[in-house]
């Protein structure tokens, strides 16, 4: 049987989308998975995202990285994942959706959907990096000169080096390029390569930088490989509150495989 598909980027980090409204995709399919984001043999994407119906959320958003296994919090996935529901009907610009690190709000407005991520209290400051879980797990390096610098060589050793190994982690280099800017490039697990952009790595980057006093603002430009990202948050007890990830998420084109 055919499968009927969309495609959604954000800010470069790109996604096959599918209304899994009827449960028709086979979720325990790694092999397939894979195969539909493979960039040569398939569709190619950066991860997989099923939309199914929720009891009492407007839907519920899975998530799949691109070597097939479901995994955490995808920032982006979720800013794309709303404007899919609302190019199928199932919102108008506003939605409360479950992922799987909880109940996420969103709202669309002048062509940027907003994402509220979840509350974020534990912030490892280490002399080289800053680590801390925003959905997905992310190691925030800073480096001076980001467009020389070799992502996928560095950003793979990190990720599977001491503490991280097996399970890995996310890793952000960034550099300032003023008090409200940093320039950011993601090695994304589950990916294994550099991707265009990270919305919960961004998410990080724009936390740690006021963490470690980088900058005092709290509504943050990351410019990323595919675009420009914004991250609002507010200082609370233990770390950060009311955090949002504003951007565009465009839908590329549907098709059959
Ligand atoms: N691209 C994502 C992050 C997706 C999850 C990540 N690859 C992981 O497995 O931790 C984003 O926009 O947040």
């Amino acid at each position: 049987m055919n499968l009927t598909f969309y495609k959604y980027q954000g800010t470069g980090n790109d996604f096959v989308m599918i209304d899994n409204r009827q449960q028709v995709f086979d979720k325990n399919n790694t092999k397939h998975i894979a195969f539909l984001c493979d960039r040569r043999f398939g569709i190619g994407a950066d991860g997989l995202i099923l939309l199914e119906n929720h009891d009492t959320c407007d839907f519920k958003m899975v998530y799949f990285n691109a070597d097939g296994n479901e995994s955490s919090m995808c920032g982006n996935g979720g800013r794309c994942i709303t404007a899919f529901a609302n190019f199928l009907g199932v919102i108008k610009n506003e939605a409360t959706f479950e992922a799987i690190d909880g109940l996420h709000k969103a709202t669309i407005d002048k062509g940027l959907v907003h994402l509220q991520m979840q509350d974020v209290n534990n912030i490892e400051q280490h002399k080289t990096h800053v680590f801390m879980d925003t959905g997905s797990p992310h190691h925030v390096q800073m480096e001076a000169d980001l467009s020389a610098f070799d992502v996928k060589f560095f950003g793979r050793k990190i990720r599977q080096g001491s503490p991280y190994n097996e399970k890995g982690s996310n890793v952000n280099f960034v550099s300032k390029i003023s008090e409200e800017k940093f320039g950011v490039r993601t090695y994304e697990r589950g990916v294994e390569d550099e991707t265009l952009s990270c919305g919960t790595g961004v998410t990080a980057v724009a936390l740690a930088m006021n963490y470690i006093g980088e900058t005092e603002k709290n509504l943050i430009t990351l410019q990323t490989e595919g675009g420009d990202l914004q991250v609002s948050f507010e200082k609370a007890d233990k770390g950060y509150q009311n955090i949002w990830l504003i951007g565009p998420a465009t839908q590329v084109f549907k098709g059959t495989i």
